[in-house]
């Protein structure tokens, strides 16, 4: 089973859905690659706009593979996997078109800052997420925590990820990282979502776009990702990390 699945609709969506539902959506280099053949696909003319979902009704993403990402051991070695992840994910935050998290399920650590990177968040009213990356005794690697900073209040921010835990759809609105809960068909509520902006065109789209690309590169988006990358990956070669992210693999 191909690991991502990617398909463009007539009206100019392009979904990108993460296919690895027995892992949850654990993100893997194998989705890496899907994300990045993505936003190549997504610069194209006729695609309007970019939605990110997971298979199933399950995941969204639960983050990082930890089965496979347990193997990095070093900071060297970490911070290879979260530079990449990160570029990937500011590429997704300066792509000239609006994106979409289009959230079927839940949302864990690196999921949600996958779903952070998108300028729209939308999820199915069962949903659970968190930033829970403090309970593995590292911060956000992926640039996640930056994208959160510029995205909700800064108390609201900082709450969340220091809270290192799950909260449902109503409290995940109520903080302002959703902007629809839904009930039923994914897509279907995703295109109902975008049903007004689909029918403008699509450099409309992308200039009010890159007016917001703009703000955050004078907000220096690209060099706060850079340290806090640096950041994790420092934190990630600790034993306190290694020993919670085994606890998980070895779990009953
Ligand atoms: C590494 C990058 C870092 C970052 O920079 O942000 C992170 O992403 S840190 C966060 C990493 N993710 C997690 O800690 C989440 C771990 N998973 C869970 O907490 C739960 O699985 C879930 C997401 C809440 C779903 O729970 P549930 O529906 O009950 O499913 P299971 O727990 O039974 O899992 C089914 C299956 O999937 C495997 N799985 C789940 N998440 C991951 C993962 N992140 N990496 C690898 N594999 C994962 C799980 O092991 C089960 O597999 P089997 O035992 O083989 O059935």
């Amino acid at each position: 089973m191909k690991p991502y699945i990617l398909e463009a609709q007539d009206d100019g969506l392009l979904v990108f859905t993460i296919n690895r539902p027995e892992k949850r959506n654990a993100i893997n280099y194998e989705v890496m690659d899907g994300l990045e053949e993505a936003l190549a696909k997504a610069l194209e003319d006729q695609i309007k706009m970019l939605v990110i979902t997971g298979a199933g009704d399950r995941a969204f993403c639960s983050g990082g593979d930890l089965s496979s990402f347990h193997q990095l051991r070093t900071e060297d070695e970490a911070f290879e996997m979260l530079n990449r992840m990160s570029a990937i994910l500011l590429k997704l935050l300066f792509l000239p078109k609006p994106t979409v998290a289009l959230m079927n399920g839940t949302a864990v650590g690196g999921g949600c800052e996958l779903a952070s990177a998108c300028d729209f968040r939308i999820a199915s009213s069962k949903v659970l997420a968190g930033f829970i990356q403090g309970t593995l005794a590292i911060t956000t690697g992926w640039g996640g925590g930056t994208f959160l900073s510029e995205k909700l209040q800064p108390a609201q921010a900082m709450k969340m990820l220091m809270e290192a835990q799950l909260y449902d759809a109503e409290q995940l609105k109520e903080m302002g990282f959703l902007q629809l809960i839904f009930s039923g068909d994914p897509i279907e509520n995703c295109r109902h979502f975008l049903n007004r902006m689909l029918v403008l065109e699509g450099d409309v789209l992308k200039a009010y776009k890159t007016m917001f690309i703009k703000k955050w590169m004078e907000a220096g988006v690209e060099e706060r990702v850079k340290q806090e990358v640096r950041n994790c990956a420092v934190l990630w070669q600790g034993e306190a990390h290694h020993r919670q992210v085994e606890k998980f693999i070895n779990r009953q």
